[in-house]
Parts: structure tokens; sequence; C-alpha cells
């Protein structure tokens, strides 16, 4: 069997708190879009079997890409990010017959600036990792926990020791990943990443240290940094 991994790249969000008049995911960025950049992340990379873009089913930006077609399958998003995720997991399995033992990459469209250094130390962290492994980087910033007043005050200050920012990709076997995903929903848990669901299934996925710079694109200012960070890649 491949030692390849397949990665699935969810691009189904509106980007609602990007307030711009398109998906972030297609904002222009260094010359092409958000998303060109974030798959040529994975794209020619040997350890990478293929890709699964998974867009909106109204999106009408897709097909304009120059990459559409060429670089990545296609499958149809969902209301919530991990809805759109495991629609790419279940592609994997059902459309492409792909191995429930293979391992899946899941890294967000909103995401361009993943180094080729990080994603080759998570994929050699997490070749062999049955509970799965996602890039993040250890808080350094104290944390507050808001109390319920408005505007939000200060109610005490969290212990930041082991905190860490999830960043993705998020790699796990594809079946267990798949069942992880499906079962926490089904039960209606909160998954706003794979390790999320991960836990839920009883697993303590492993954390690789990366890079900060690896954002994800979320609100107007982050742009221009993301704009920053990739020029200084080249
Ligand atoms: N139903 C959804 C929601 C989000 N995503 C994707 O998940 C990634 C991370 O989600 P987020 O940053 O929250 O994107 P949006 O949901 O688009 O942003 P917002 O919450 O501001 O609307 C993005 O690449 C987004 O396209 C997705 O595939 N399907
Ligand atoms: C998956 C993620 O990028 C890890 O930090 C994050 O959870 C996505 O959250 P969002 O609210 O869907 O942007």
């Amino acid at each position: 069997m491949s030692n390849k991994v397949w990665v699935v790249i969810p691009a189904a969000g509106v980007g609602s708190r990007m307030q711009s008049d398109r998906p972030k995911q297609y904002l222009p960025l260094g010359g092409k879009t958000v998303l060109e950049h974030t798959l040529a992340c994975f794209t020619g990379h040997p350890a990478v079997a293929g890709i699964v873009v998974v867009v909106s089913t109204s999106d009408p930006y897709w097909p304009e890409l120059p990459v559409a077609g060429v670089s990545a399958h296609l499958a149809m998003g969902g209301k919530e990010r991990a809805d759109s995720v495991l629609n790419g997991l279940d592609y994997l399995r059902n459309k492409l017959r792909v191995a429930a033992e293979t391992n899946v990459l899941v890294h967000d469209a909103a995401r361009p600036c993943l180094s080729r250094h990080d994603l080759n130390k998570l994929l050699a962290a997490g070749a062999e990792e049955g509970a799965g492994a996602i890039l993040a980087v250890p808080v350094r910033d104290t944390m507050k926990r808001a109390g319920m007043a408005s505007p939000p005050q200060i109610s005490h200050t969290e212990n930041r020791d082991g905190l860490w920012h999830a960043l993705t990709p998020q790699m796990a076997r594809l079946g267990v990943l798949r069942k992880a995903l499906a079962d926490a929903l089904q039960q209606g848990v909160t998954v706003t990443d794979e390790a999320s669901a991960l836990e839920y299934a009883g697993l303590n996925p492993l954390l690789v240290e990366g890079d900060a710079r690896n954002i994800k694109i979320t609100r107007p200012a982050d742009l221009a940094l993301a704009e920053f960070f990739l020029a200084a890649q080249s």
C-alpha cells in the first residue's frame, strides 16, 4: 500500500468575518487567489497522492481558476466546516476508494502560508501515529477569560502552561478520522477542528510545533500579513 497521503482542503466557507465581496479563499493574494497559494503548498509534493477541494454547492469561482480540474478533485461543502471536511473524507472513501488506513491531511483553504518545512515536519511526526498529529504553536500571550459583562471585562487569567494554538494541517488515518467526525457530529459535539473529533473518540493527537506565520486569513488585516509572509518565503 502506498505511504502517500491525501489532502482535504475545506474551501466552502463564506468568510463573513473578512467583510469582503467574495469568500476569502478567492481574494487576490500575491498575483493569484488565496486558494491557489494553499493548493501550491501540496501540489507536486512527493508524499502527496492527491487533493480534494471541498467547495460550496453555489461556488461560482472555482471553475474560473486555472487549477480547476487540474490539481484537485472536487467535493461539495456543508453547513459547517466539520460537515465540509466529512464530505471530503466521504468522497475519498466512497468515490476514490482510498483505503481506510491511508493518512489524510486536512488543511484550511484560508491558510496559504504553510511552509514546506512544517508540512514535512508534520508528515514525519504523524506518519505512524495512530492518534493523529496537528501543527500547533504554543501560546505566548497572557490569556484572559472574559466575564459576562458588556463591554467585556476580565473575569480571571487562565493558566497558559500547556496551551497551544491549533493550526492546520491536521493529520490522521482516513477511517479513524471519518468515524470520529461522523460520531461527534451525530452526538452534537462542537467540532471546530479535526483533533476535537479525535479527542471525542478518546485519542490524544500529537502536537507538532509549527511556524506562527501559518496564519488563518480570517479578518481584513490578515490579508496584508499573509502577503508579507508569502513574500518572505520566496
Ligand atoms: N461550511 C464551511 C465553513 C468553513 N469552511 C472552510 O474552513 C476553513 C476555516 O474556516 P473559517 O476560517 O471559519 O472560514 P469561514 O467559515 O469562511 O469564515 P467565517 O467564519 O468568517 O464566515 C476555511 O478555509 C473555510 O473555507 C468550509 O469548508 N465549510
Ligand atoms: C481548524 C482551525 O483552523 C484550527 O485552529 C480552526 O478551528 C478553524 O476555526 P474556524 O472558526 O472554522 O475558522
